[in-house]
């Protein structure tokens, strides 16, 4: 754990409102050496520098760590065999980085019935004026000039049927002084000034129509087109395929829409410590990422194929992110530089490019974003690779996988909104804080509260937030606003 990692958990611990446990009797010196080391070490990755024994690339790398080096080292002044890492991105480079990463997918046609949860690949435009011809908007009667009216009669003397809606052909004119019955829905006939009310109108014994109540010309008539008119665009490309869409799609004369499909992810949970069901026990813990990225990422946009649970397995690692059908692979676990984390190993001999290799953001500070390597022209697919603490892991869904998703996804670029803190929070010295937080109050006395048990390895806090708040390095006073990305239920 780096000295910024035991801040995290000092501020969890504050936020928890309990107290530090007694402190082990360690050596107050060799404490403190043992946070000047791990500060020395991050301080050297964020300037740049590698950590003896952490380079992941020599003279003799594969042809995949070479394509590494690429992407995050740049030729030193010292001369070739030297590389430099690109400096670690703030966590709003992170996000954008992850946006510009990729484009998005081939645009498709699907039926309507299976449209929801895309995004318009194009522009929506109306095939027909909306509605396409004058409608009643009552049940009542197609008047024609002021009353009271005569109702309108066949040739045989009998009063004439009434117009209900989806009435083929074109319904007979109106003369000046005549009435129709008319449904709502129906087709408006040509001459008719407005449309009665059936509860305002009154029908005398002698067949006549009269009111109370005289409608103004056009009262209770749809015209034709009021909604828009035949090539007006109804949507923009981008826009998500919403139950809504669906019906002004239908409505609008379309039976497909040309939509780009949600991305399919492939979640790799890993880790030999993970227990499946039960209670945590003999040293080993739930799984609680497999449970959640899933959910998290279909709420965002992604089509989870399948969730696979690979234990600390790098062969299996392998294997699975070489042959995979998605686009996105999202791993848990496994990041850092332990004993059995195969992860960038495995993205080594797999010939991977690493975009995003840390990210300057507490927790989950190890994030990392890759390319795969493969036939589609595209450039294969991408890899998140989540931390494993589990907020961690949360950090690099909002941070790397969100933004890669939405781009995949077609969808826009969004501006994070703001939200003002209530209260101070504590910031990390040189890296954003993500804090679940709470909204309380609305207009201007509407403010955010950050949650306790916020710690790295801790989900009691954001399992009853209702947003990610952005605290900037250093901290936040209360009455600052700060980006909040709210969560999608
Ligand atoms: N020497 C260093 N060690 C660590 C550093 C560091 O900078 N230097 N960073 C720490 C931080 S911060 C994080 S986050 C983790 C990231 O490590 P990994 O991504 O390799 O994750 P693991 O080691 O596999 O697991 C970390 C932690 O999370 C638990 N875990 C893993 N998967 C799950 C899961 N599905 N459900 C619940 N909990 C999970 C795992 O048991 C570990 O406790 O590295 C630190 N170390
Ligand atoms: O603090 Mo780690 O950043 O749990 O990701």
């Amino acid at each position: 754990m780096s000295g910024s990692d035991e801040l995290d958990e000092a501020i969890a611990l504050a936020n928890s409102g309990r107290s530090r446990p007694a402190t082990p009797p360690a050596p107050r010196l060799k404490r403190i050496r043992r946070i000047q080391w791990a500060d020395e070490q991050a301080e050297a990755a964020a300037h740049g520098e590698r950590a003896e024994g952490t380079a992941h690339t020599d003279g003799a790398s594969s042809s995949g760590a070479r394509r590494q080096d690429r992407a995050h080292t740049s030729d030193s002044p010292e001369g070739p065999g030297r590389t430099e890492e690109a400096p670690t991105p703030t966590w709003e480079e992170a996000r954008a980085l992850a946006a510009g990463a990729v484009g998005a997918l081939p645009p498709t046609k699907l039926p309507l019935d299976r449209a929801r949860g895309h995004t318009l690949a194009a522009a929506l435009e109306a095939l027909t004026d909306l509605p396409s011809f004058d409608t009643s908007a009552m049940d009542g009667w197609a008047v024609s000039g002021p009353g009271p009216w005569e109702l309108a009669r066949g040739a045989d003397g009998a009063e004439a049927g009434g117009l209900l809606a989806g009435h083929r052909g074109e319904p007979r004119q109106l003369a000046d002084g005549q009435a129709v019955r008319i449904a709502t829905g129906a087709r408006i006939p040509a001459g008719t000034s407005a449309v009665l009310r059936s509860e305002q109108a009154q029908l005398t014994a002698k067949g006549r129509l009269r009111t109370d109540s005289p409608p103004q010309p056009g009262t209770d008539i749809r015209p034709r087109g009021q909604e828009c008119r035949k090539g007006d665009e109804l949507l923009p490309a981008g826009a998500p395929v919403t139950p809504a869409v669906l019906g002004l799609a239908a409505a609008a004369g379309y039976d497909e829409l040309e939509v780009v499909r949600r991305p399919r992810a492939e979640i790799l949970v890993l880790g030999d410590e993970l227990l499946h069901k039960g209670r945590p026990q003999d040293g080993r813990i739930r799984d609680a990422l497999g449970p959640m990225v899933g959910p998290w990422l279909e709420a965002f946009g992604g089509d989870v194929i399948v969730t696979r649970r690979l234990g600390d397995d790098a062969e299996a690692l392998y294997e699975a992110v070489a042959t995979t059908t998605a686009d996105v692979v999202v791993t848990t676990g496994g990041t850092a530089a332990g004993p059995v984390d195969h992860l960038q190993p495995t993205l080594r001999r797999l010939g991977a490019e690493l975009l995003v290799r840390g990210v300057r953001v507490r927790p989950g500070h190890p994030m990392l974003l890759a390319t795969l390597p493969g036939a589609d022209p595209r450039g294969g697919a991408y890899l998140v690779g989540l931390p494993g603490n589990p907020l961690a892991a949360l950090s690099g869904l909002v941070t790397l996988a969100v933004p890669l998703l939405r781009t995949l996804a077609g969808l826009p670029e969004r501006a994070v909104p703001q939200a003002t803190l209530g209260e101070e929070v504590a910031g990390h010295p040189h890296d954003t804080r993500l804090v679940p937080v709470v909204r309380e109050g609305s207009g201007i006395r509407a403010r955010i509260r950050p949650l306790r048990y916020a710690g790295p390895a801790m989900l009691r806090g954001i399992a009853s937030a209702d947003a990610l708040a952005a605290v900037p390095p250093g901290g936040a006073a209360p009455g600052t606003d700060v980006p909040v990305l709210d969560l999608p239920w």
